[in-house]
């Protein structure tokens, strides 16, 4: 069973100039995800840019951060999904043996899962691969296309029985069902949320757990925010629940995606996570130049938290 409070970062993928992994920078990147009260990473998502990589690539990536982050982080948790479900079982097996505290999984986007059933006998192809390891559903309809309800989702997993089934990663704009998801199920799994500038609207649902890209590098901001709004201090939760709109906002007003946001963090970090993987998400230096005016105007730099 997995259960995690708090923020879990959906980190980067660290390359070089010419596109190859760079695993010596996660040690560094640790220790800045630490230093922020960050002790959790989701390893390969959309932000990490997991489909990007190849299959001997994301299986290097998973052991340089169990082995970086032994000590030091308390969870790795490592995405698995792709187009083909033997390359996932493939990779599920592999972070079983390195010994990651759980995997997660899109749908499959081609050949796209009908129904929640569908996607429960998805999940059961993953515990076949890695019987021992927590998995957690990523539910991203926006981009995936396979828009089912979460609460369909559970009693589908529970009817068929997927052992290692420990919750849903919920990236969606459903929040009945999110709360009814909470509701019925949160004593059993997790629901962590992902979208990091909403976080404030589901801490009263009863989220306890958020999965997203800038808890990377703005940490400190999201941590602060949980606490105001566990001390009762809404205005303070709401004054940087509007600074982390406006960090999000310079994002999308650069057509956001996973390469902006990568080169963002090279910016606020000072740790170099080289260029997207894929090339027609990379940003020129005269358009870096000006978001980082821009992230200075929304005060990001010199800020409340
Ligand atoms: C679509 C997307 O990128 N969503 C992000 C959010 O953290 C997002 O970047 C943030 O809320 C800004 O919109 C995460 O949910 C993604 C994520 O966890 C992942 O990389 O797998």
């Amino acid at each position: 069973m997995l259960r995690i409070e708090g923020l879990i970062a959906a980190v980067f993928t660290p390359v070089k100039e010419n596109g190859d992994l760079n695993l010596d920078v996660i040690d560094q990147y640790i220790d800045h995800l630490v230093s922020q009260g960050v002790l959790n990473v989701f390893v390969g998502g959309s932000t990490g840019e997991g489909a990007s990589f190849s299959l001997a690539e994301r299986k290097q990536l998973t052991e340089k951060w169990v082995t970086a982050g032994s000590g030091k982080l308390q969870n790795v948790i490592v995405h698995v999904g792709g187009i083909s479900v033997p390359d996932s079982q493939d990779l599920a097996r592999h972070a079983e043996s390195v010994g990651v505290q759980g995997i997660s999984t899109l749908p499959t986007v081609v050949f796209k899962p009908k129904n929640a059933s569908k996607v429960a006998e998805h999940l059961k192809m993953l515990y076949d691969a890695a019987p021992k390891t927590p998995l957690l559903y990523y539910h991203l309809p926006g981009s995936t296309g396979v828009d089912i309800l979460i609460e369909d989702l559970v009693n589908a997993v529970e009817k068929l029985g997927v052992p290692t089934f420990s919750g849903v990663k919920f990236t969606g704009a459903n929040l009945k069902d999110f709360r009814r998801s909470i509701k019925l199920f949160g004593d059993k799994y997790m629901f962590p949320y992902g979208c990091d500038e909403q976080m404030l609207c589901v801490l009263p649902l009863g989220c306890r757990s958020f999965i997203g890209s800038t808890y990377n590098y703005a940490g400190h901001l999201y941590n602060k925010l949980i606490e105001s709004y566990k001390n009762g201090d809404m205005e303070m939760a709401l004054k940087l629940l509007d600074k982390s709109q406006s960090l999000v906002g310079v994002l999308f007003a650069h057509s956001f995606d996973s390469g902006i946001n990568k080169q963002v963090m090279s910016l606020v970090s000072g740790i170099n996570m080289g260029p997207p993987r894929h090339p027609i998400i990379y940003r020129q230096d005269d358009e870096m130049k000006k978001v980082r005016c821009e992230l200075e105007e929304a005060g990001f730099f010199n800020g409340i938290y």
